[in-house]
């Protein structure tokens, strides 16, 4: 219904990671921050009683907003084992999935307004089946799109970053790296960029992929046989595109307030300065869907799960970014 914000829908993530923790510390600091409303898609009995938050069961997720201020709502979809923190199980891999799928489809379906997700054990996940390099490309498939036009962006308060390929090896990296893929992934940045942020005509910086920016060809030349032509098209077609620049010199402050958003060939290059900067509160986000995902950056620290020390803040920012981008979207889709 149009004009009536839709609650969120959170996956528990792997239920005995931190994401159970994570969830239950950002309900708790609800009043601190301007926070959706929001609904866990997972097995109550996961948050049953974990630090004091109280619980209710939502049978719908229309529920979830009178709930809200009272108890954290949760869409029981997994009858299973309870996890215990800190010990993988394939059955707790198995809620992580149907969770990601209900959560997600609640979100493609209308139903909730954006679908933020905890995070997951690839690893375990592999061996539940499940046949994608992570959740973006899950997310994306399930919205009918292809998994080469889904994006991962990074972002956090002083950066934001793509890397223009993710989960591969690096050995497979300069064979990716295409003339379509830097036309493809740049548009997308730019057009995203004013969808979800507002920013009418974005900065868009391009690291290159060698050392120097390849030093003049001496070091590499993709640079000049295949980001210079792209970035070239690129302003030929009117986008502010920088590039290819050195990348270990294209992240300090100065040089961050001269764009909105870098590309990086490979998914280290990015998230190595995003993690630095923006380990605790940087966000995960998919951009090219036509629902809104986004996810806390970091993964399920095992390590650390059930000592209470696990920090909500990256999960508060997903939900904070994810409001931002649906309030942007209504604008700019209408
Ligand atoms: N969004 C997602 O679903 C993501 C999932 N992963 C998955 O997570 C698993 C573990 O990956 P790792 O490389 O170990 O990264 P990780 O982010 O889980 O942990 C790295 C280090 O940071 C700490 N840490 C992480 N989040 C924290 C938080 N909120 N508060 C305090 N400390 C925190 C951990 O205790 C650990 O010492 C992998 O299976 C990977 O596939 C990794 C990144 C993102
Ligand atoms: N390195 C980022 C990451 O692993 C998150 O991937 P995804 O599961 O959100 O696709």
């Amino acid at each position: 219904m149009p004009g009536v914000k839709k609650p969120f829908a959170l996956s528990c993530g792997d239920p005995a990671g931190i994401g159970p923790e994570i969830i239950c510390k950002t309900w708790r600091q609800r009043d601190s921050f301007d926070c959706s409303p929001f609904f866990v898609a997972g097995n109550s009995g996961d948050f049953d009683g974990l630090y004091d938050v109280p619980v209710i069961k939502i049978s719908d997720p229309a529920e979830a907003k009178d709930a809200f201020d009272k108890a954290l709502p949760i869409l029981h979809i997994y009858d299973g084992e309870i996890a215990r923190p800190g010990e993988p199980t394939l059955d707790g891999a198995q809620c992580a999935l149907h969770s990601l799928e209900i959560a997600s489809g609640l979100a493609r379906s209308g139903d909730a307004g954006a679908v933020i997700t905890a995070p997951v054990s690839k690893s375990q996940l592999y061996k539940v089946g499940f046949r994608y390099p992570g959740q973006t490309e899950f997310v994306s498939e399930r919205c009918g799109i292809a998994r080469e036009n889904a994006v991962m962006m990074l972002g956090g308060p002083s950066l934001r970053v793509i890397p223009m390929t993710t989960h591969i090896p690096l050995k497979d990296v300069p064979g990716q790296l295409t003339h379509a893929l830097i036309i493809a992934r740049t548009k997308s940045a730019a057009k995203a960029m004013t969808r979800n942020f507002g920013i009418e005509s974005p900065r868009i910086a391009i690291a290159g992929l060698n050392p120097h920016a390849g030093e003049n060809g001496n070091l590499g030349d993709e640079e000049k046989l295949v980001m210079q032509p792209a970035i070239d098209e690129l302003l030929e077609q009117g986008l502010d595109v920088m590039g290819p620049l050195p990348a270990d010199t294209m992240f300090h402050a100065e040089a961050r307030s001269h764009y909105d958003i870098a590309l990086c060939p490979y998914h280290d290059q990015a998230l190595i300065p995003l993690k630095t900067l923006h380990f605790f509160d940087g966000v995960n986000m998919t951009l090219g869907l036509p629902i809104v995902r986004t996810s806390p950056d970091h993964g399920t620290a095992f390590d650390i799960a059930g000592k209470n020390v696990a920090d909500p803040r990256s999960m508060i920012a997903a939900i904070e970014m994810a409001a931002t981008a649906v309030a942007h979207r209504e604008i700019y889709d209408n």
